[in-house]
């Protein structure tokens, strides 16, 4: 937040834009210096002012630094630092051609945006009031990451790891992206599934900075005001959630928020959005959870959840501000609403806003390149295979029904058709059409004609699928006997179980590989650690939508796509499937491992963006010769700034 001495938002109208002054003023007070920290122009055009968006390469930077003295409700014109972007806000009050953000001294080491702790030059430390407030030594980023890495490292307990983490990110942004992108297979566990589940779990006893926007039932009538209070106004990714279904830990109220700042922080390290164009929001319509609700550290609202046309309301009031204030092209992604809700929002709002649901449409993108990359593995078409879920909610019939889609385009057959290879179990057994009257719309497409079955194993022994996929939030549900008998009808079976964190996964990795002799092709949704079995090291993937969203997103935001379709989630599957290489097929995986993540996420966003141009869903034009290169310039980098 802005404070009295800290910054201000100065802007110059005679660069070609209006600039509305009140936003601005409203957040000045005080007479204090400004010091304007324009970067130096950087060769590999990875220095962003904030103002740049990520569909606009920053152009050109005039200036090296300003320095004026402001009085209250003073706005400077500020000499000669004309950054500036070319994307208007929607919003008269935002519409900032440039602005920027200054600090100094004492407030400069306190603001994560900007701190770069003893990597401050010499310069740098005379130039913005720096001296004596740090220690006289300077080290380059890179002896900050080894520090980091180290300190993180000494932690034995997960959760502190992520107190740690989230402890940098709140103290030096760059550097916590640099740690991460750096180190990310090593570091994705401790920001991102298993940890954060815990840290949700947790949140109200561990919780220091609120790292997101918590909009309640308190807010109502009042949201437009709320987004207002978010310190960045070029916001191009929303991750919210009402926290109803938190991985499969089920209902977590407020304290779900976790996961929208772990999702955010992957848009940046692994998709290169730009964080302050990331804005993770809670919406706190109450909890069902008694612990939580007899909790005195409980954190959100202290009552039972609203529903019905309350719940309606207040999305719908979301949903509108949101787009009103930051337009037509900010990604809504949708997080962790129980299914209930999940189905009915996306259907509502797909057509009138740029919406993504990451557990319905995000996991199954990636588990259909998993699927299609398997098949190197297993032999056949994807419509050779039958598949059986356990688990028929979100993920379950999301993948399913991607899967079918393809099945669908590959063969010309109706999806109708396609879908009849694909079985669904849920809590009541298979999902078959006696049931159908029974049955909620978005498992209705799944009964098929079959006599009932209860229990899984029998369902695997009459279906004879030759994949098998958990998505039912049930720790351990795969047990010996149905994996044992999966693996007696396929020589080589694929078995992925997806539900997170780890303690919630259908089977663990060693259970796949040991019950099944070594033949499985396994991967799970959290990560496991290499199993040796019989004297043969094996390496589980991870099949987790972390995958695809970032570099979704980034192809979304960059070609300035106005809706999601399903044949973009269909081209990054294949672009996903494309990354994996004979290595990692002759290790038995069917997902490349994440070392490499950003360089995938530049080719998913490349082949969504093409796909958008292709079905007149993008706004960006002219369209860019080279997507892959025109994402990977767009990507953020975490590499300081140079202040002069
Ligand atoms: O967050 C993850 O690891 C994957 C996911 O979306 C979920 O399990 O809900
Ligand atoms: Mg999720």
């Amino acid at each position: 937040m802005i404070s009295s001495n800290r910054c201000a938002f100065l802007s110059n109208s005679g660069l070609g834009g209006s600039c509305n002054f009140s936003a601005a003023q409203r957040r000045v007070s005080g007479p204090f210096r400004v010091v304007c920290m324009a970067p130096s122009n950087d060769k590999n055009g990875s220095v962003v002012m904030e103002i740049e968006t990520q569909s606009t390469p920053l152009k050109e930077i005039r200036s090296n630094s300003a320095v004026a003295d402001v009085n209250d409700n003073e706005i400077s014109s500020g000499g000669p630092q004309d950054v500036y972007g070319e994307d208007k806000a929607t919003e008269d009050h935002f519409v900032t051609p440039w602005s920027v953000s200054v600090a100094s001294g004492y407030t400069l080491l306190r603001d994560p945006h900007f701190n770069k702790g003893l990597a401050f030059t010499e310069k740098e430390r005379d130039a913005h009031y720096l001296r004596g407030l740090l220690p006289p030594t300077v080290i380059p980023q890179e002896t900050q990451v080894k520090k980091m890495i180290q300190h993180i490292r000494q932690y034995q307990v997960p959760l502190q790891k992520y107190m740690a983490m989230m402890d940098l990110q709140e103290r030096n942004e760059r550097l916590f992206y640099k740690l991460l992108i750096d180190h990310v297979e090593e570091l994705l566990p401790v920001v991102y599934t298993p940890t954060v589940g815990e840290a949700c779990q947790k949140y109200g006893s561990i919780f220091i900075h609120p790292q997101g926007l918590y909009i309640s039932l308190k807010e109502k009538g009042k949201i437009l005001e709320v987004l207002r209070n978010w310190p960045e106004k070029n916001i191009q990714v929303i991750v919210v959630t009402d926290g109803e279904r938190i991985l499969g830990l089920g209902d977590l109220g407020c304290q779900g928020m976790g996961i929208p700042v772990g999702k955010l922080s992957l848009y940046t390290a692994l998709g290169g959005v730009r964080p302050s164009a990331c804005l993770p929001i809670t919406i706190d319509v109450g909890t069902n959870n008694e612990k939580l609700l007899n909790d005195e550290l409980y954190i959100g609202l202290k009552q039972r959840r609203a529903t019905g046309q309350e719940y309606a309301e207040l999305m719908h009031e979301f949903m509108s501000a949101v787009k009103q204030t930051y337009g037509e092209k900010v990604l809504i992604q949708f997080e962790d609403f129980a299914n209930h809700n999940a189905f009915d929002l996306l259907e509502k709002y797909r057509s009138t806003h740029l919406v993504f649901n990451d557990d319905i449409q995000g996991t199954a993108s990636v588990v259909l390149a998993g699927l299609v990359a398997a098949l190197k593995l297993v032999g056949g078409n994807l419509a050779d295979h039958r598949f059986l879920f356990l688990g028929a909610g979100e993920a379950g019939t999301g993948i399913a029904e991607l899967i079918a889609l393809e099945i669908s385009k590959q063969t010309n057959v109706p999806v109708e058709e396609a879908r009849k290879n694909i079985w669904l179990v849920d809590s009541k057994g298979l999902i078959v059409s006696s049931r159908k009257g029974s049955l909620q719309h978005f498992k209705k497409p799944w009964a098929h004609e079959h006599e009932p079955v209860k229990k899984l194993v029998d369902a695997v022994n009459q279906i004879k699928p030759t994949v098998l996929i958990g998505t039912s939030g049930q720790g351990r549900a795969f047990t010996k006997e149905v994996i044992e008998a999966v693996s007696s009808i396929n020589e080589k079976p694929i078995i992925l179980s997806l539900s997170n964190p780890t303690s919630q996964s259908e089977c663990t990795a060693e259970e796949a590989y040991s019950w099944s002799q070594g033949r499985a092709i396994f991967a799970s949704g959290s990560p496991f650690p290499p199993v040796e079995y019989a004297g043969k090291v094996f390496v589980p993937g991870q099949a987790n939508n972390a995958y695809i969203f970032p570099g979704f997103g980034l192809g979304l935001i960059m070609s300035g796509t106005i809706r999601v379709h399903d044949d973009l989630l269909l081209a990054a599957s294949e672009a996903l499937a494309a990354e994996v290489s004979q290595e990692n097929f002759d290790k038995g995986l069917i997902f490349p491992p994440f070392t490499n993540i950003r360089k995938i996420s530049a080719k998913i966003a490349a082949k969504v963006a093409a796909k958008a141009y292709e079905l007149g869903l993008a706004t960006r034009l002219p369209q860019p010769k080279n997507l892959v290169e025109f994402a990977e310039s767009c990507m953020y980098t975490p590499a300081y700034r140079n202040y002069r």
